[in-house]
């Protein structure tokens, strides 16, 4: 039987009205036969509002201890609520918050960024699998975990969405639907650019990337527990059905949990041009990449400083990128000079962890020291960095940075 975590954010339950229509998709969905676990944020801005409470009445005073567990009632209300609406429309539901004896969500002890404890929390997760055998509807926080102390934490602003996903692991569930007060992802944030279209699909690596730069359709650290075969997808919660297609979040695709490091198979070189102050001028940059895109060369880094642009594209094409470019430093005027540097490889490592792990440029830059490996260049994002080595020295700086992630 098909089991599905369905997520309603703190919007999609923000009064009495919306929360019964939560209730009834979700009534919806079982009677069509389907095993379903509901996770709930705080009804509305609950959590912003406790916040401003604790900020004007405490300020600093407070610990961590104390905030989490007064931030915690906005979910212990809300599964509450929605538990009886679920059951005053006649199936059987039960609310689990961190108190029960059948919570399933353990963390470690850092009270208000908590991180999973995975291992004893996919033991737990199977005393959920019973209520779902009797015929019950579980609602449970998301948001908040406990810690080896029996004491209330939580996962973080915005932390429901990892909760539904973890819990989409733990459970091994068909499917996570994350409803929230969009149609699904969109090109932008449509509360900011009000013709922003919606996105059929987005594969897991586009949505985490998008996420960690600012879009809170979805936490960025809840895809780290999307498994390839768990389907999912963001859906607005105005229809009132569950079944709707919003955006489906496709993959992962390659790699245990997205973790990897490439060395690129063919040598890379750099052209460096130089102008004073090139940067307070306009266009340059953008006239540097249409002479390349025009000439069919694929750029695969770009760096601007002050007073010079260096840019990577394959050997192959190296020749012809530099006399291109000559061209355009010619006839540009404002630009001095450009060389062509010898051939570089270039490293990938890309993990969703860089975002939360201090000193990671370290973590990559110490073995190569300690090897002699010199960096030409190196650029970095948030789940994202990216190497340049002599070419010579490409395949020992891949064997140390893959035991890196
Ligand atoms: N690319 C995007 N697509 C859709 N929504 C976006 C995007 N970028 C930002 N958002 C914002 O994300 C909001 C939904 O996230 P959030 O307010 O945290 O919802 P919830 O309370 O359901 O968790 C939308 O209202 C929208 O303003
Ligand atoms: N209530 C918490 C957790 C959460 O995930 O909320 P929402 O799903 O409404 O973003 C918060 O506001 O941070």
């Amino acid at each position: 039987m098909e089991l599905i975590i369905a997520k309603f954010g703190g919007t999609s339950i923000g009064d009495g009205k919306k929360i019964k229509k939560a209730a009834q998709s979700v009534v919806n969905e079982y009677m069509k036969g389907k095993k379903i676990v509901v996770v709930v944020s705080a009804i509305n801005k609950t959590t912003d509002e406790f916040l401003k409470i604790i900020e004007d009445s405490l300020g600093s005073n407070v610990s961590d201890k104390q905030m989490a567990e007064i931030l915690s009632m906005g979910e212990m209300t809300s599964v509450r609520v929605m538990s009886s609406v679920i059951e005053s429309l006649g199936v059987k539901s039960e609310y689990i918050d961190p108190y029960n004896e059948l919570w399933p969500v353990q963390t470690n002890n850092n009270i208000l960024d908590a991180e999973l404890d995975i291992e004893e929390s996919e033991t737990k997760s199977q005393e959920i699998l019973k209520l779902l055998h009797q015929g019950v509807i579980p609602v449970l926080c998301g948001f908040l975990g406990k810690d080896s102390d029996g004491e209330i934490t939580t996962l973080g602003r915005g932390g429901s969405d990892i909760t539904a996903f973890f819990l989409g692991h733990c459970l091994n569930a068909d499917e996570v639907i994350i409803v929230t007060d969009v149609n699904g992802v969109m090109s932008t944030d449509p509360n900011k650019i009000q013709d922003a279209k919606k996105l059929d699909k987005i594969s897991v690596e586009e949505m985490r990337d998008l996420a960690t730069h600012g879009a809170q359709v979805l936490h960025p650290h809840a895809l780290k527990y999307k498994d390839p075969l768990i389907n999912a997808k963001i859906i607005n919660y105005k229809n009132g059905d569950l079944s709707e297609d919003g955006t489906e979040i496709v993959g992962p695709f390659e790699g245990e949990m997205m973790k990897t490091t490439i060395l690129y198979p063919e040598p890379i070189s750099v052209v460096a041009i130089v102008g004073k102050g090139m940067l307070k001028k306009t266009g340059i940059l953008s006239r540097l990449t249409t002479t390349l895109a025009e000439n069919d060369i694929n750029i695969f880094g770009i760096s601007a400083g002050q007073n010079s642009v260096t840019t990577f594209v394959n050997k192959k094409y190296s020749m012809e990128a530099y006399h291109l470019l000559h061209d355009m430093v010619v006839d540009c005027g404002e630009l001095s000079s450009l060389s062509l540097g010898k051939e570089i490889a270039m490293l990938t490592l890309e993990s969703p962890d860089f975002i939360e792990t201090p000193g990671i440029i370290s973590d990559i830059t110490d073995p190569l020291r300690d090897n002699n490996i010199n960096i030409v260049e190196i650029s970095s994002s948030q789940t994202a960095v990216v190497v340049f080595v002599e070419w010579e020295d490409g395949k020992k700086a891949y064997e140390l940075l893959k035991e890196i992630l």
